[in-house]
């Protein structure tokens, strides 16, 4: 047989083999999507298929660059075009720029850019917010995008005041974009896709330039990517899609759960291949992973089985606080390490937040336990590096508003507020960019004639780093810091921190060189600055993580789809975490909550543990933790269980005093609080929260004030305890005040409750 194909199943050999027409690869986790992927690529190559004619698009840098390694191993000397949406976007969008009004050297603003940008644009044309903040604004703007509506197109609906705010800023944000040159991440979609809408001649000729599409990870996709993949697949409709709806977890990114499930009904004829079997985990796991999924209505069964072992019980502990957690699991992989056992990057630490990070940095630190903490961006988001950057965007785009402002008195040149809005008033009355505004210094009404003088001597400074331009980039940058004074200034300064920033300047400096030597001779004329800053600017969460060193490996749970480790560790599996607190309204968004644990916990191959602790301190306060509510929803009776010597005896509710009787009875959602109300904005607040960069809110123990009525609770309802965490009602018995439930809870096992004295809240009929 093909040696290609000896590694493959019978389902798995199929879908590789298949050539010609849309096909969908329906399958669970750990079933080797991405090996046919990669497998594909190479038997159509094997069949004559010309490299420039198949492009493979995922969602991570990482995910992208690991195919192409793939690749490269099964068809070697081969380069196919392997690359993420956006970066794929941004390529083209360069080469049809002046279709969507942009220059070829456009800037991609990352979040913070972009919301600079709403600010001023709100600020300069005055547009009434209604308190909603700039996050909240950029966030119903984005979603809009998301679903392809253009500014022109959106309409506010009479039934939300914050649509009625966007349908003022979201046109007036866009006119600024495309006067600065600029586009954010979502436009990298959006322009593309309307570019392929608008132009059928362009579109023709891609959908036959690339012949042969893949994709992987599918259920990530969002309105715009699926008519990108749409429109390059009409004339050859050979899509290839593969993705697990149980895995989509990108539903506050606008990823629609319904491209890959109306897939057959969009491409007629398409070809659905299942693979059932799993390579990657233990029985044990994998039978945890299908129970809880289970819980999710919205979802087709998929079977999945594995012929691998039963392996070793998934072990479910609690610990007294979270550095008791930390430490604990840092001994643990110390222990193993020593004993041989194992290596460190066999390990992986999972948490639903990156501020659930610390205690286990702190702890492996103590243990001497090599790690690396995956998260992305962070260089590049230093505040030196963007300062030195931002001036290798306006050489490179002389319209980027944002750079200008970023740079114009960075080091201090003398430039205050007061000369700025006077700048920004004028370029706004005559729609130039501040750079030209700022070489017309002179003529602008108001401003001192010292002022004027700066600003003519700092146009200066820019239009001599720009004559520069084109040499290596290491060079550019090199003259960059030097001759803007930026590094003299932390030369000069006394200050710890400015030594530290030198230290990261230094560090642009080699990675720019890095760079110079991996692309020589590549590009011509500055276009390798160019190169340069799209690298910069979409790097993302998993860029930074070596997947060849032997270190412990730190990340979210966005971060680690697609990957599997040996053995996982998932914190702080409590409710107000894992679910995020923020979907506890919201059946929608709990079961986007149920797929993120879902792909945490099928991301282990033998060993897994998860850990929740008594007492959490978060965002400065402690709060007393509740098991996770996914937990009920998972064979626990199976685990290995270990409370650590924690007993759920202590009753927290003795503090409280009983409240008048009156009280006792009132409508619990009465008095519910704004903020908790579900909302598709409150849904999607900021990309960077829901990704893990910040904290959900904690919890308070409900209010006695606040609890129910025996009538609220009937049988097999789900209940919520603050102590004992999540349970079942198994039988009610007795009435009025003497009337008790008997309870089965996940963790505590069976408790007799006596409802009118309790602080039991009913879980169900949620969203
Ligand atoms: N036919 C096979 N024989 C042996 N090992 C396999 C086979 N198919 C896949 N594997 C291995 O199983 C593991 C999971 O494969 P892969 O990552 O492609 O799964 P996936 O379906 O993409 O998973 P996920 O949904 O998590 O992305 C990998 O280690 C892969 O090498
Ligand atoms: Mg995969």
């Amino acid at each position: 047989m093909d040696p290609l194909l000896q590694k493959l199943n019978a389902a798995q050999r199929e879908a590789v083999l298949h050539v010609d027409g849309p096909l969908l690869i329906l399958a669970g986790p750990g079933s080797g999507k991405t090996r046919v992927v990669t497998h594909r690529i190479a038997h159509l190559l094997k069949q004559g298929v010309h490299a420039s004619q198949i492009l493979a698009l995922t969602f991570t840098n990482k995910a992208a660059q690991e195919m192409r390694r793939r690749v490269e191993q099964l068809a070697p000397g081969e380069r196919v075009w392997v690359s993420t949406f956006h970066r794929f976007g941004a390529r083209l969008l360069r080469e049809r720029a002046d279709l969507v009004g942009l220059g070829q050297n456009f800037t991609i603003y990352d979040t913070s850019d972009s919301r600079q940008t709403l600010k001023r644009v709100i600020e300069a044309e005055k547009i009434p917010t209604m308190h909603y903040t700039a996050d909240r604004i950029a966030a119903g703007i984005s979603s809009a995008k998301n679903k392809l509506i253009t500014a022109d197109e959106y309409q506010p609906r009479s039934s939300s005041p914050l649509s009625s705010v966007v349908a003022r800023a979201y046109p007036a944000y866009q006119e600024r974009l495309l006067a600065s040159s600029a586009v954010d991440f979502d436009d990298l979609l959006l322009h593309v896709a309307k570019l392929l809408k608008d132009n059928p001649e362009v579109r023709a000729e891609l959908d036959s330039r690339f012949r042969y599409v893949l994709v992987d990870e599918y259920q990530d996709t969002n309105r715009a990517q699926y008519v990108i993949l749409r429109a390059l697949s009409l004339d050859y409709p050979n899509l290839a899609a593969t993705g697990d709806p149980d895995q989509s977890i990108y539903g506050w990114r606008g990823a629609d759960l319904n491209n890959i499930l109306d897939f057959e009904k969009d491409y007629g004829q398409a070809k659905v291949i299942r693979l059932e079997q799993n390579y990657r985990s233990t029985k044990a796991i994998l039978r945890a992973a299908d129970m809880l999924i289970g819980h999710n209505q919205r979802r087709k069964k998929k079977a999945l089985f594995t012929e691998n072992d039963e392996g070793a019980p998934i072990r479910l502990v609690t610990y007294a606080d979270q550095d008791a957690e930390a430490s604990a699991i840092a001994q643990q992989i110390r222990a193993a390490i020593d004993s041989g056992e194992r290596k460190a990057s066999d390990f992986a630490v999972f948490y639903r937040i990156n501020a659930l990070s610390r205690s286990v940095e702190r702890a492996l630190r103590a243990h001497r336990v090599p790690f690396q903490m995956v998260r992305g961006q962070e260089f590049y988001q230093r505040k030196e590096i963007k300062d030195v950057l931002a001036y290798c965007q306006l050489i490179n785009n002389p319209k980027d508003d944002v750079a200008f402002v970023r740079t114009v008195n960075s080091p201090t040149r003398g430039i205050g507020k007061k000369t700025l809005d006077a700048l920004n008033d004028h370029a706004y009355r005559y729609g130039t960019p501040l750079l030209d505004a700022a070489r017309e210094a002179g003529l602008i009404e108001g401003l001192a004639k010292r002022s004027a003088t700066k600003l003519s001597q700092f146009v200066a400074l820019v239009e001599k780093l720009a004559s520069r331009a084109a040499g290596p980039v290491e060079e550019v940058i090199g003259s960059v810091i030097t001759e803007s004074g930026y590094r003299q200034r932390l030369v000069d300064s006394d200050d710890e921190e400015d030594a530290s920033r030198l230290a990261n300047i230094e560090e642009l400096l080699t990675d720019a060189r890095q760079f110079d030597e991996e692309s020589e001779g590549e590009f011509e004329g500055g276009a390798g600055l160019e190169e340069y800053l799209e690298r910069t600017w979409l790097v993302n969460e998993t860029d930074n993580w070596e997947d060849d060193s032997d270190k412990v490996t730190l990340m979210t749970l966005h971060a680690a789809k697609g990957l599997e480790f040996p053995v996982v560790y998932l914190v702080a599996v409590e409710d107000g975490i894992l679910p995020h607190e923020r979907s506890s309204m919201d059946t929608q968004q709990l079961e986007e909550e149920r797929r993120l644990a879902f792909v945490g916990i099928t991301r282990a191959e033998q060993q897994l543990q998860l850990s929740l602790v008594r007492r959490r301190d978060f965002r400065g306060q402690r709060r007393m933790a509740v098991p996770s509510s996914f937990l009920m929803e998972m064979p626990t009776a199976e685990m290995d269980t270990d409370h650590g010597g924690q007993t759920f005896e202590i009753d927290p509710w003795e503090q409280f005093e009983l409240p008048p009787e009156e009280e006792v009875w009132t409508d619990p959602n009465a008095a519910e609080p704004e903020e908790s109300k579900p909302s598709i904005s409150a849904a999607i607040t900021t990309a960077a929260e829901l990704s893990g960069e910040a904290a959900p809110k904690p919890s308070h123990p409900p209010q006695p004030h606040t609890r129910f009525s025996p009538d609220d609770f009937s049988l097999d309802m789900t209940v919520r305890h603050p102590e004992y965490g999540l349970g079942k009602i198994k039988s009610l018995s007795g009435a009025g005040k003497r009337r008790a439930a008997t309870v089965e809870f996940a963790l505590a096992g069976e408790r007799r409750i006596v409802l009118a004295h309790s602080p039991l809240e009913p879980v169900g009929n949620k969203g």
